[in-house]
Order: C-alpha cells, then structure tokens, then sequence
C-alpha cells in the first residue's frame, strides 16, 4: 500500500490518505518489540486503536498526527517507558506522520487474561514436557564450591551471545547466587495477571528464589515446599520460546536434585568437578541419582584447572586428572576443562560474565563448552522413539 510522502498536499479530513497512513504506522508498530513479553505490542492486544487525524484543521495543508492508545499489561510495569518511547518513535517515523500522541493506559483484566492464556498457546500448564522443542539442561555438581553456578552463568550467557533463547533457573535455592552472578541483584520479577516475567540480563531470561525473599534471608524450607517452588518456576514463569533451559541445581543429592528429577526427567545433565581426584566419588554419586530419575548425563566440565603462570609452567593449585577420572566412571565425555581465572572470579563478583572477554582462558574454555552442547542438539534425549514394541 502506498504511503503518501510527508510533502504531499492533503485536504483536510481527507480519510483516504488518513486510512492510509494508519495502516502505516500499524505496520510500523510491528517493530516494537515488548521486552518482557518478547513480542511485538502489536500481536499482545497492546495496541486497541490507531487513528490519524489532521491536527490543524482548516489549514490548507494541515499535518497528520497520530492518535495510538497504548494498553499496558499492567500497571507500573517497569518497561512503560521504554515501550511508550519505541511507539513514539515507530510512528514518528513514518513518512507523512508529523505528530504522535499517546495515550498510555493498562488493559482491563478480562482482556490480559485472555493474553496471558494465548501466550501460552493453551499448552498443559507445565511448557518443559518431553515433547516440547526445548533442550532442558541441569548442571549439578557432587559438592559446593566448585563453581558450578559461575560456570552455569556464563554457559548461559555463551549460549545467548551464540543466537539462542536461553532461560536460567536458579535452582540452586539454599545458595542461590544466580542474580549477583549475572549483574542483577535486586532484581525483581513482574507480575502479568498469574505470570511471572522473569528479568533478563545478557540476554538471558533468569528466575532465581533470590528474587522472591528478603536481602539476607535464608531458605529454610524442607521437601514439599522446595518441590511447589520449583513447580512453580517451571509453570508460572513466563520464558516465552526457549531453545535452552538451564537449571543451576543445589549441590548433592537432595530435594531439589529429586524434584527436577521427577519434573524433568528427560533433562541433560552436565556435572561439574574440580581436578580434585578425591572429588570424583561425590561428583559421580550426584549423576547418579539423575540417572536414576531418567536424566541423560551428557558430560564433564573440570573447573579450577591449572593455571598458566607468566613463565610458561602451570600451577595446578587442585591437582589434576578429576575431570577425567569423574568422565571415566560416567561413561561420558569430559566436555571441558576450565583453568582458574581472576577474571573468571573477578566477573562474578562484579556481575559480568567473562565469558564475553575474547582474552580469558577460562571464557575461552566456556564458550567452547557452549559451542559443543549447542552442536550436541537434543540428540534423542527425551524423545519419543517412535518404535512400537510387538
Ligand atoms: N575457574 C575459576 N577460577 C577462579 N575462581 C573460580 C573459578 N570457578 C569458580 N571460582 C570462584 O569460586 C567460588 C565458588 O564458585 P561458585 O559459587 O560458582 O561455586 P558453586 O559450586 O556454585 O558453589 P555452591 O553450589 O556452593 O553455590 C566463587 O568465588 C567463584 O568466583
């Protein structure tokens, strides 16, 4: 359809050209992507009207000013500016279009409601099924402290800066460190009708239990709980079309391992040792149980391998070979072995992963393991087979 120039000379209430000007600026509309939502306003029923009217009428050549009301899933959501900028400016732009006014509302609840449902594509209310597209990955570990949640941030953020979706659940939720890990501590969760919008941060889409209790609280809670909040990340929180799902799971073989376990039983599971070889016995017993849920071990990373010293020898602080030994008992590739890092440990407690730096050995490590689980694909994992016994 053609779009009248800004020059052209307009009569005043003139509705075809108006007619066409609205379409216009409804298809620039289609660029403004909700940045939770992950969608253009245009298809979340955000948009109810468009109308381009002549601003000065009587003038000979009056300008055209488009009217967009713009309806907010809620109120005091937190991308409202940005949003009403993006409109503003999507309209702006288009040729014939000299003023835009919005008006910024919230939409009534029947109608987010109904939004929130088609989001979610009227699927059963747990979207991580064997069935879906995808890939579900737990990283767990035998014990604390091997770091474990700093290799799952930055896998997550490899993987993002790589083209994928990538959700991360911090399932972690006697030590959760998710949130500091990846710079968004304080972060808070919207609330969209029963969803649960998680924040993003380096593209990834992150929920955290950090989120939901008060700074310098602890956890407490025993089997049923921890099980309901888990449930709850996987069914209520909003991840939109992933291609991955992580899951920085608690150390050991508690609760949690169980529930996800049950849960997801058909996830990927990636363990995590130190080059520790006493470290192997507890790094294989927490595979163990995912295996006993019917998870799919897919391999081994070693964190805090030897570090390069400036004279060419490396110091191996945790000594060496755990990776290995822990693989080797596993039946599974050692995917990765990543050396010890200030920077590694540095990003962490600044919250920037240094998987983005191009000169860290330890971001090296990771986006490698990143490259290798990404061209792993799903594999059979989980799928059906297809095979009807006789
Ligand atoms: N390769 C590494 N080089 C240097 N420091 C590291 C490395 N990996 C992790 N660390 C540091 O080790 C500490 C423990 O890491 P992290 O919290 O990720 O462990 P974890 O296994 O997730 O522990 P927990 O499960 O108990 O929460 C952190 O201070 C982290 O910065």
């Amino acid at each position: 359809m053609g779009v009248p120039a800004a020059s052209a000379p307009r009569e005043p209430g003139d509705r075809s050209v108006n007619g066409a000007l609205e379409d216009a600026v409804r298809t620039a509309l289609t660029r403004v992507i909700d940045p939770e939502l992950r969608k253009p306003v245009t298809e979340l029923d955000m948009i109810p009207s468009v109308r381009v009217v002549d601003s000065a009428a009587g003038d000979a050549s009056p300008a055209a000013r488009a009217e967009i009301e713009l309806r907010l899933t809620i109120v005091g959501c937190p991308a409202a500016d940005r949003i009403e900028r993006d409109v503003r400016e999507a309209a702006a732009s288009v040729a014939g279009i000299e003023e835009v006014s919005v008006d910024v509302g919230v939409m009534d609840r029947a109608t987010r409601d109904a939004l929130i449902e088609r989001l979610r594509g009227g699927r059963a209310r747990m979207p991580f099924t064997r069935e879906s597209t995808t890939r579900v990955l737990a990283v767990t570990s035998g014990k604390g402290g091997v770091g474990k949640s700093t290799i799952t941030a930055n896998l997550a953020v490899a993987l993002a800066a790589q083209g994928l979706r990538v959700g991360l659940v911090d399932a972690d939720v006697f030590g959760f460190s998710i949130p500091g890990l990846l710079g968004i501590e304080g972060a808070k969760p919207t609330r969209v009708g029963e969803a649960i919008m998680p924040p993003r941060a380096h593209d990834v889409a992150v929920i955290s239990i950090g989120m939901f209790v008060e700074p310098g609280a602890a956890v407490s809670w025993r089997g049923p709980m921890l099980h309901r909040t888990v449930e709850q990340f996987l069914t209520d929180v909003y991840f939109g079309d992933l291609d991955m799902l992580i899951l920085d799971m608690p150390p050991g073989t508690g609760d949690v391992a169980i529930s996800v376990g049950q849960l997801l039983p058909h996830a990927e599971v990636l363990v995590v040792t130190t080059p520790q070889k006493a470290a192997a016995d507890v790094a294989e017993r927490s595979a163990v149980v995912a295996r006993q849920t019917g998870q799919t071990v897919i391999g081994v990373v070693e964190n805090m391998a030897g570090l390069a010293q400036p004279d060419g020898s490396v110091l191996e602080l945790f000594g060496s070979g755990g990776g290995d030994e822990t693989a080797a008992r596993l039946g599974v590739p050692l995917l990765a072995r990543v050396p010890l890092s200030v920077g590694l440990r540095e990003g962490g407690d600044a919250g920037i992963p240094i998987v983005t730096d191009e000169n860290d050995a330890a971001g090296a490590a990771i986006r490698e393991l990143a490259s290798a689980i990404a061209r792993r694909g799903r594999g059979l994992a989980g799928k059906p087979l297809g095979v009807t016994p006789r």
